[in-house]
């Protein structure tokens, strides 16, 4: 059983004023086709797009982590799905991502979580199908594009030794996002593994105002 994680206790700085996780993407909030592609629906509660999340959900539930200050806007701009959503909110802000993917660890009901981070519009189902299967034997897989970069924000963790790594690192006052995974047995899904599964728009993120144009241009041509 799998969890589906979105990250999404940021402050957006980048994309000014507003909370990007709930700006809309060509007309639906961005968190909200993130779920869509975790949960597998599409058209019957998305009119308007996201052909692309059509199909089975790749989790079995679904967990939100954000401050309390952003849980209203947060719930009012998710769908209503079949699986259960979960919200976990940080018991300390600002933080960083990581002490975000720690509470979401912490708070999800499965073994397996799949965190994707609540600005990737692009996720791809079936990558995160694949991290799954690679962390069968593992404590995480997460891909990695080149030599240097991990994409530790679209992986696959073990809920209970990922939560405890983030402790420990954030103990010692790291918070950098790679810390915890040289607590782990961490499987490296590598650019070739990647290219077999899925293409590089899964972790397209969106930081700005011109980026979420630029990917509500793309969501139109694909829905
Ligand atoms: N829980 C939690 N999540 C965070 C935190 N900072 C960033 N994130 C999330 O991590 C993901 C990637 O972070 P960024 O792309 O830097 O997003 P951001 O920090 O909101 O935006 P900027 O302020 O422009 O950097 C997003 O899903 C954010 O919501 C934090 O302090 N706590
Ligand atoms: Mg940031």
């Amino acid at each position: 059983m799998v969890t589906g994680a979105i990250i999404a206790g940021g402050r957006s700085t980048r994309f000014g004023e507003a909370d990007k996780a709930v700006a809309p993407l060509a007309g639906t909030p961005m968190i909200r086709r993130v779920a869509n592609r975790l949960a597998g629906t599409a058209a019957s509660v998305d009119p308007g797009g996201d052909a692309a999340s059509d199909g089975d959900p790749v989790v079995d539930n679904l967990l939100v982590n954000c401050r309390a200050d952003q849980r209203a806007a947060i719930e009012a701009a998710m769908g209503r799905y079949p699986l259960e959503v979960r919200y976990v909110e940080d018991d300390e802000p600002d933080l960083g991502p990581m002490a975000g993917i720690r509470h979401a660890c912490r708070g999800a009901p499965d073994d397996l979580v799949a965190v994707v981070a609540c600005d990737m519009p692009f996720v791809d189902p079936s990558l995160l199908e694949y991290l799954c299967e690679r962390a069968a034997d593992a404590e995480a897989a997460v891909p990695q594009l080149n030599d240097e970069w991990f994409q530790t924000t679209q992986a696959v963790y073990r809920a209970e030794p990922m939560a405890d790594a983030c402790d420990r690192a954030l103990a010692r006052g790291d918070r950098r996002i790679i810390e915890p995974l040289f607590d782990l047995e961490y499987v490296v899904v590598d650019h070739d593994a990647l290219e077999s599964v899925t293409s590089e728009r899964t972790f397209e993120n969106v930081n700005t105002r011109e980026e979420l144009d630029r990917a509500a241009r793309r969501y139109r041509d694909v829905a």
